[in-house]
């Protein structure tokens, strides 16, 4: 792997998968435990794509090999544990202080509290109980994730969670905070963004009035480490942008930081939501760019 000690390193690693959280505004030096934790989240990610890899070619002594490795660098708990001290305040913080920032600012908090009404929230890779929605009094939060770290967190893989049946079960903002760049496989990811639009809840709440409501909701809030859209051979914001619509998505709102991206897409249901296809398609060639993309299967 070679050392990263140079300022070359310094500069390919912003352009980087593995870069993690935002920088303060002090910007204090990265601890060695940031360094630490950034080598464990890179090295878990490139085994896992190595096993999607292995486990597509039918190698199972390749398989067991890489599986020994994940289970070396202590498997999805200790990624977790990384990524938990990556939202540490030091690092940038809670990315949904983002997400409240924007529904602040649009007055959605003010009428939900005005109102006494609740937004239903599904946080998927929900890592902590107490991140600022969670705080914030104005939803009602499912969580969930592959590997639960605490109670309140249910333990369920989104790819099996059930459709729901009815608008009850539904949500008004899904929230998939670095989770679509954990899924190791292009196609993965965008049955992920696809599944998503099955679990929005097209009716407002309340008496529906409110125009502001009505374009932050129902929506998905995304965050991505910038260098998926920024640096990547197969993916950049105008790609994204095409296939989001794709699947019924427009863009309401956005930020970008050193290493992180966030994004609000609000959903409105589109025909043939099931049946489009997005190929990979390089955009951006160069050597140093990553490979993150997102393939929508043509489905029947
Ligand atoms: C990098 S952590 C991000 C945690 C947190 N949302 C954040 O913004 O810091 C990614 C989490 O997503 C979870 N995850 C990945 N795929 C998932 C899936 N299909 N269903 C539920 N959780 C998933 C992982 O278990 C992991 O805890």
């Amino acid at each position: 792997m070679g050392s990263k000690k140079s300022t070359k390193a310094k500069g390919s690693r912003a352009g980087s998968l593995s870069a993690g959280r935002p920088p303060t505004a002090a910007k204090p030096k990265a601890s060695v435990s940031a360094k630490a934790t950034r080598t464990v989240i890179n090295k878990l990610h490139q085994i896992n794509k190595q096993l999607v890899r292995a486990k597509s070619a039918g190698n199972e002594a390749q398989v067991k090999d890489l599986q020994t490795q994940v289970d070396a660098l202590g498997g999805l708990p200790r990624y977790q544990q990384a990524s938990i001290q990556g939202q540490s305040i030091e690092r940038g913080g809670d990315s949904s202080l983002v997400l409240m920032q924007w529904l602040k600012d649009a007055g959605v908090v003010g009428q939900l509290k005005t109102s006494h009404a609740r937004l239903k929230l599904l946080e998927v890779g929900a890592l902590s109980i107490k991140n600022a929605c969670a705080t914030s009094g104005i939803f009602d939060v499912q969580r969930i994730d592959l590997h639960s770290q605490a109670d309140g967190i249910l333990q369920q893989d989104f790819m099996e969670r059930p459709i729901p049946q009815t608008g009850e079960e539904k949500f008004h903002i899904i929230s998939l905070s670095l989770v679509l760049n954990f899924v190791p496989d292009a196609e993965g990811r965008g049955e992920m963004l696809r599944r998503t639009c099955q679990f929005l809840e097209r009716n407002q709440i309340g008496d529906g009035s409110s125009e502001t409501a009505a374009t932050h909701y129902p929506s998905l809030f995304l965050v991505l480490p910038a260098p998926c859209v920024t640096n990547s051979r197969y993916m950049d914001e105008k790609r994204l942008t095409l296939l989001m619509a794709h699947l019924g998505y427009s863009l309401i709102q956005r930020k970008q930081t050193t290493k992180l991206v966030y994004y609000l897409w609000h959903w409105k249901p589109i025909l043939e939501l099931k049946r489009q296809g997005f190929a990979k398609t390089q955009v951006n060639p160069g050597v140093t760019r990553n490979n993150f993309a997102i393939v929508l299967k043509r489905s029947k």
